[in-house]
């Protein structure tokens, strides 16, 4: 009898995660596998939906954001009695490896799996937020970073032009991957992250100071700044409000919201989905299961589902100490 495998895709969905479906398929077939994809996340394994995939389907999909399978949060799937339905269902259907394309939340589900299902499990980290530990980056980052920044880039074009402060707030639930590195490629000029934050009247005084001192050195300016959500206590709207009482000008916000969880993915996200996704086919039937492949210094690794989360991935020196030079701390 031919193996079967089964894919889902859970949590936020994220730009290259169809490129790397149609890599599991497609090595997959190689081998003479049948695959079926679970819809809607843990949703479809409990209610037995899928689909049958196979490689004519995958034509023309790389490109395309989203996700075929669909994706969602499924709360119930928290429960003991949620993980016995799906592992019978599993089973029920001869499945005997399950991918699991998500985030943190989507390995913690299909940990809990494990523990009352025989199969084969194996995570791919798919998710704008880029707060996987054990992979360099996740699937669908470089293109949520690639949306804010041509997103700045336009509001930087009007704040030109009416010489205004603008607050653009970007995703990245609880990380600051995202508002980092979309800052700095968009040359903002100042960045609030979760990791750096030290409080309200700090980031204020700061940004006054630097804003001051570059109005006496040029006049009015345009000033960009980047909000992570989740962080400011009061939300985008406060600290608008607040900013426009100490600067005397007008702020404008802009949240950026879930357009950057659209699009189709660039090269680098597809790249990363296709190299998981076809390094994880390989390891079908090996003794190996309750893993993330991820990528760390151009080769794939197998990393323990429990380290991908067990800590918060830091962001990276480099890139902190550009974004002070050049952005938080230039106040010329
Ligand atoms: N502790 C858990 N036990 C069982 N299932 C879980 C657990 N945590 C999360 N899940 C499942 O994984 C789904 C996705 O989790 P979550 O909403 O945290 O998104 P994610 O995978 O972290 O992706 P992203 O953060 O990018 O949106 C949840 O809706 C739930 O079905
Ligand atoms: O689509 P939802 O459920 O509003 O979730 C939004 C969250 O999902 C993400 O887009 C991806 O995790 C986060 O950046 C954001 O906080």
């Amino acid at each position: 009898m031919s193996k079967k495998v089964a894919i889902l895709t859970s949590g936020g969905d994220a730009p290259g995660m169809n490129a790397c479906i149609r890599a599991i398929v497609l090595v997959c077939e190689r081998s003479g596998f049948d695959v079926l994809g679970y819809l809607h996340g843990y949703n479809g394994l409990l209610k037995q939906q899928y689909r049958e995939l196979d490689a004519r389907q995958m034509h023309n999909l790389t490109q395309r954001g989203g996700t075929i399978l669909h994706s969602a949060r499924c709360l119930e799937f928290k429960t003991d009695e949620s993980a016995r339905l799906a592992a019978a269902n599993l089973d029920e259907l001869g499945v005997t490896t399950l991918f699991v394309i998500g985030g943190d939340g989507s390995f913690r589900g299909a940990q809990h799996l494990g523990n009352f299902w025989d199969g084969q499990i194996i995570g791919l980290p798919g998710t704008i937020d880029n707060d996987i530990v054990g992979t360099d980056a996740t699937i669908g980052y470089f293109t949520a970073i690639e949306t804010a920044v041509q997103s700045v880039d336009k509001v930087r074009d009007t704040a030109d032009a009416f010489e205004r402060v603008f607050l653009v707030e970007v995703m990245g639930r609880h990380a600051g991957f995202l508002g980092l590195n979309g800052a700095l490629a968009s040359a903002s000029d100042y960045v609030i992250l979760p990791e750096l934050f030290e409080n309200e009247e700090k980031t204020l005084k700061d940004i006054l100071t630097q804003l001051n001192e570059r109005r006496d050195q040029r006049g009015n300016v345009s000033y960009i700044i980047i909000l992570a959500e989740n962080l400011w206590p009061g939300g985008i709207a406060d600290l608008v409000s607040k900013l426009e009482q100490r600067t005397e000008t007008e702020v404008r916000p802009v949240i950026l919201g879930h357009v950057q969880r659209g699009g189709s993915p660039v090269s680098q996200d597809r790249l990363l989905a296709m190299k998981l996704g076809a390094h994880a086919a390989t390891l079908i039937g090996k003794p190996i299961t309750g893993i993330m492949v991820g990528e760390q210094n151009g080769q794939a690794v197998e990393v323990p589902l429990p380290l991908t989360w067990e800590h918060s991935k830091p962001l990276d020196d480099l890139s902190v100490n550009t974004m002070t030079l050049l952005m938080n701390n230039r106040y010329a």
